[in-house]
């Protein structure tokens, strides 16, 4: 263990205050904190919550205010003003570019990345009767799902996990799709009724990962951060952020990703990349599988080869 002096600070962390932004940031200041104490940083810590556009509009499906970082804006504000020192975001809320001067300082290591289903009664996604009211406001899930059952009913709901959960009752769903990363960080994990194979709904790009943005300039704070980066995680959301980007996607278009390690050589890790665009109803799903080394290049390639599918139909009828 090496223990190197350095200026005794309070790190100041940025949140929203939604029960799983303040859970995810619970945990990773807990994970820092020993981190600073194993290495001898002499760091302390202090919460400052955030109160973002999209916590202010809750009665509006996201996709039709402009969803692209709804959730950090305000954030990346205080950190580019010196307010806070870092700050915790789910990985898939992230712009997938970043104002000058910040940066992503830490991917820690992701959790389950797909979604799952939380059912009334807790029956399996496969025996959910014809015309299932479903309950999600995303739309890649609700064009994948279409796809695999064109007899359900897509609901739209939104708001934190908790009310998601509620409205299954009140409003008469028969089931909600969510990210099994939220609940798990939540610790309500035994409301999951089966999680949703990513070969029927493949996951939005970052799902189940964090990312902790700081000031480029904070050497101090990427030091730090630096001990909490995961290297196969930050590959596999790379190449997924990478594709997204390539698409010009935000959360307005059906479109999914997910990364996996699949090999270690020589050249480094080898990751596979399935990309995923959908029309909105279902009616088209369009999915790329593509192997390499280089994330930006993996996440570029499977990108491209959509475009050649026809995503850009897709893409271009949505107005992205
Ligand atoms: N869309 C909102 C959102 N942003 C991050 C998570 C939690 C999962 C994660 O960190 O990937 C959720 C909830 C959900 O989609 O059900």
């Amino acid at each position: 263990m090496q223990h190197v002096s350095r200026e005794a600070r309070t790190i100041v962390v940025g949140t929203r205050q939604s029960a799983l932004a303040l859970t995810q940031t619970g945990h990773v200041i807990e994970a820092l904190r020993q981190i600073s104490e194993a290495h001898g940083f002499g760091y302390e810590f202090e919460i400052r919550k955030i109160v973002t556009k999209g916590d202010r509009i809750l009665d509006v499906t996201l996709s039709k205010v402009g969803g692209k970082g709804l959730f950090v804006k305000e954030i990346e504000q205080a950190l580019l003003d010196g307010e806070i020192d870092l700050a915790v975001h789910s990985m898939k809320d992230m712009p997938s570019e970043l104002p000058e001067g910040l940066m992503n300082g830490a991917v820690p290591k992701r959790v389950d990345p797909r979604d799952c289903v939380i059912t009334r009664g807790g029956v399996p996604l496969e025996e959910l009767p014809t015309g299932a009211a479903i309950g999600t406001s995303s739309l890649r899930r609700a064009s994948q799902l279409k796809a695999y059952r064109p007899d359900f009913d897509i609901r739209s709901i939104r708001g934190n996990i908790d009310s998601r959960i509620r409205k299954l009752e009140t409003e008469g769903l028969d089931a909600i799709v969510l990210a099994t990363a939220g609940l798990l960080r939540m610790g309500w994990e035994d409301r999951i009724s089966s999680p949703v194979d990513p070969d029927i709904c493949l996951p939005a790009v970052g799902q189940g990962a964090l990312g902790i943005e700081c000031r480029e300039s904070d050497s101090g704070v990427r030091e730090l951060l630096a001990l909490l980066d995961d290297a196969d995680t930050a590959l596999a959301v790379a190449a997924e952020r990478t594709f997204l980007g390539a698409l010009n996607g935000g959360c307005q278009i059906p479109i999914g990703a997910h990364a996996v390690i699949t090999g270690r050589s020589e050249h480094g890790s080898e990751l596979t990349l399935t990309g995923m665009v959908g029309s909105p109803d279902g009616s088209t799903i369009l999915k790329e599988i593509r192997t390499g080394t280089d994330p930006q290049a993996l996440g570029l390639e499977v990108a491209q080869a959509l475009r050649a599918q026809g995503a850009d139909r897709i893409l271009a009828e949505l107005g992205s």
